[in-house]
C-alpha cells in the first residue's frame, strides 16, 4: 500500500507507488492510495496539486499533451515545467486548452504546438467541475470549453484530475452552472431556447457575466449562458444532442464518454477510476 508524507500542509510526497487495486461492480477499475499521516489536514489546493502530480507520472518523453485549464489542470502544468527544467521530462510538446494555459506554460518553457500540425494527441490532463459514475463530465466553469474539447477529444488518453468535491451523482447535480458557448448574436434568443429545452428539471438559464459587470467573452470571442439545473439532467448523452441543434450555440460543457480515467483527491487519498 501506498503512504503519504506531508512535508507541510502545502507539500505532499507520495512514496511507495505499490497499488492496492480492487474491482468493482460499476465498470470501471478502482486504484486507491491510502494517506498515512492523517493528523495533517489538506487544503481543497493540496487535493487537487496531489491529483494533478499523480497524473504527470504518466507522461513520458516524446510525448504531445494536450494542457488543460483551471486550478487544478495548473498543477499539472507547473509540474511538467519543474520535471522539464530538471531534465526529468524531455522531447514532449503542448497544446495548451486556453490563453490562460498558453501564457503560463510559455513561461514555464514548455515548448508549444497547434492542432494543426498536430492533430494526434498522446495524453491530455484537465480538470473538470462535475464527474459522474460513468466518468462523465461537465467542464468550462473556467471559460475554456471550447478548446478543451477540441483537444481533449483527439486525445488518445484523457486523464481528468479533479479534488472530489467534483463527484457527483449525476450531470448537473451539483446546482452548479453548466456552460454552453454561444455566439454573441442574439444569445438571447439562444438562452431561453435552453432554458425552455431544459423546463422539466427546473433550468434557470443565464448569461456570464465578467468581473466588470460585462458579458463574460470567451478565448473565442464568444459567449456562456450558464444552466443551472434543480435536479440532474436524466441523459446526459439526449441533453448534448438536444442543445447541438441550436444554430448559435458553439459548444457545450458535457463531456461525455472522453474520459479515460479519473484521478480523485480526498481526505482519504487518491483514487484512480479508470473507464
Ligand atoms: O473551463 C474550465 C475548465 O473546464 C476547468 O477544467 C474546470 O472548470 C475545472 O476547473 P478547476 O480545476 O479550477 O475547478
Amino acid at each position: 500500500m501506498a503512504s503519504l508524507s506531508f512535508v507541510s500542509s502545502s507539500h505532499l510526497t507520495l512514496r511507495t507507488p505499490s497499488l492496492n487495486l480492487r474491482t468493482g461492480a460499476s465498470p470501471r477499475t478502482s486504484v486507491s492510495f491510502s494517506v498515512k499521516a492523517q493528523s495533517v489536514a489538506l487544503s481543497q489546493d493540496d487535493l487537487k496539486k496531489l491529483a494533478a502530480e499523480k497524473a504527470v507520472e504518466a507522461i513520458k518523453p516524446g510525448m504531445v499533451l494536450g494542457l488543460g485549464t483551471g486550478s487544478t489542470a495548473a498543477f499539472a502544468v507547473d509540474q511538467i515545467g519543474k520535471l522539464l527544467s530538471s531534465g526529468e521530462l524531455y522531447d514532449i510538446v503542448g497544446i495548451p486548452t486556453s490563453k490562460r494555459t498558453e501564457e503560463q506554460a510559455r513561461s514555464l518553457g514548455i515548448p508549444l504546438v497547434a492542432l494543426d500540425t498536430h492533430p494526434r494527441i498522446d495524453l491530455a490532463i484537465d480538470g473538470a467541475d462535475e464527474v459522474d459514475p460513468n466518468l462523465d463530465l461537465v467542464k468550462g466553469r473556467g471559460g475554456a470549453l471550447l478548446r478543451e474539447k477540441m483537444v481533449e477529444a483527439v486525445a488518445e488518453k484523457f486523464i481528468v484530475v479533479a479534488d472530489d468535491t467534483k463527484l457527483v451523482k449525476g450531470l448537473g447535480g451539483s446546482g452548479l452552472a453548466m456552460p454552453v458557448e454561444v455566439v454573441q448574436f442574439c444569445w438571447n434568443f439562444n438562452l431561453i431556447r435552453l432554458q425552455d429545452l431544459f423546463k422539466e428539471f427546473g433550468c434557470d438559464a443565464k448569461l456570464r457575466i465578467d468581473g466588470d459587470g460585462k458579458p463574460y467573452v470567451t478565448d473565442n470571442s464568444n459567449y456562456i449562458i450558464d444552466l443551472y439545473f434543480k435536479e440532474p439532467l436524466k441523459d446526459g448523452f439526449a441533453a448534448a444532442k438536444d442543445i447541438g441543434k441550436f444554430e448559435g450555440v458553439v459548444e457545450h460543457g458535457l463531456f461525455l464518454g472522453m474520459a479515460t480515467s479519473v484521478i480523485i483527491a480526498g481526505k482519504n487519498g487518491v483514487e484512480v477510476m479508470n473507464k
